[in-house]
């Protein structure tokens, strides 16, 4: 038993981010571990990207193809992953922190006797082995993790990695083959029926190509104070966007939501007023040239990924930069 092995996710013909991201981190366990890489993916007539996964840094890819994995089943994907770790026996089997990884894997595991260590933030090696970090308490505490294996005969590591936690820009190149795998399956043992794919959210406003995003948190307080928080978005003509409990309130629209459930960005300018700066909310705007954060809490986690801080009430800052932003624009 040995090596890493990632699995893949993809919708509509084509990877999504966090697949990369994924193999971004087998990639580093399997060079820091010394062990072979393999990635699979599961579907049906995924030549493409079959094509896609060739030209990565691994040593093999596996297309998992069965006319009944056509359409992704919890039942399905289990039954035929299952049959490919007990082929390859990998020490780790990595996967993208999806919602589609949430429905399936921890099941995957169970078959192993396993659990799934979900939602890893970054990972260490330490001697011979592994210490992987997950977060507790809204992002407060982060708390290491071992695995006992691998050990001759045991059953692999089950880990999903959070989005934005592994650089998909840093994903190695190279030349693989990839061959076709096919499971056993038999349609009376797919119990689930396909249903459409859960959407974190509707993207009619693209936060993803705004140069100048104002976002605001829960230290607003109210939304009748969101005008506020807008006219400075207008005064530096840019987008408005929200941490999630802004949009669960439904005091803002779901597309304006940024984060791990919400819109990634990448702006120019990121001002995050009144926002804490949890985990979910840093992957999606992280990847942010110049972040200025608004808090009254100087410990606030936001001021860890901030190029500029403002430790004080938005209630007097906000209306100030508002005032001094029309001012240096003539408005
Ligand atoms: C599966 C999952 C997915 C999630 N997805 C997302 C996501 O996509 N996006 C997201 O944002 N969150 C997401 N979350 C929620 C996330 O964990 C946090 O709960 C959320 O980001 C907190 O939002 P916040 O920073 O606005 O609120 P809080 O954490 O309550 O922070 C409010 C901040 O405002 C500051 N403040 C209060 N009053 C003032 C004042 N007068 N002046 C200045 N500062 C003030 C406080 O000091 C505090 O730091 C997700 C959670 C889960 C479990």
């Amino acid at each position: 038993m040995s090596g890493v092995l990632v699995l893949l996710e993809h919708r509509g013909g084509a990877y999504n981010r966090m697949s990369w991201e994924a193999l971004a981190a087998g990639q580093e366990m399997a060079k820091a571990a010394g062990q072979p890489l393999t990635a699979a993916i599961a579907g049906h007539e995924l030549e493409p990207l079959g094509s896609e996964l060739a030209g990565k840094k691994l040593d093999k890819g596996y297309r998992v193809e069965h006319a009944l994995l056509k359409d992704y089943t919890a039942d399905g994907y289990v039954l035929a992953i299952e049959q490919l770790i007990k082929k390859l026996e990998p020490s780790f089997v990595v996967l993208p922190h999806t919602y589609q990884v949430r429905d399936f894997a921890p099941r995957l595991a169970t078959r192993f006797g396993q659990v799934l260590l979900a939602d890893l933030v970054g990972l260490r090696k330490d001697g011979d082995s592994f210490v992987f970090i997950r977060q507790l308490f809204q992002g407060k505490l982060n708390a290491d993790y071992r695995h006992n294996g691998p050990v001759a005969g045991s059953a692999p590591c089950f880990l999903s990695v959070q989005a934005g936690a592994f650089r998909a820009d840093s994903l190695e190149a190279g030349s693989a083959s990839v061959e076709i795998f096919s499971p056993q399956l038999d349609a009376g043992a797919i119990r689930n029926k396909p249903q459409p794919p859960f959407r974190e959210a509707a993207q009619t406003v693209d936060l993803g190509s705004a140069s100048i995003i104002v976002s605001v948190g829960r230290g607003i307080k109210e939304q009748d104070n969101l005008p506020m928080v807008e006219e400075l978005a207008q005064a530096l003509g840019g987008e408005l966007a929200a941490s999630r409990p802004i949009c669960d309130n439904g005091w803002l629209p779901m597309e304006r939501q940024v984060g791990s459930s919400g819109q990634t960005v990448s702006p120019k300018l990121y001002l995050a007023i009144g926002i804490s700066g949890a985990i979910q909310h840093l992957v999606g705007m992280k990847g942010s040239k110049t972040v200025v954060a608004i808090n009254k809490d100087e410990n606030a986690p936001i001021f860890e990924v901030a190029d500029y801080g403002i430790v004080g009430d938005l209630f007097e800052v906000v209306p100030a930069l508002t005032e001094a932003v029309k001012k240096a624009r003539g408005a």
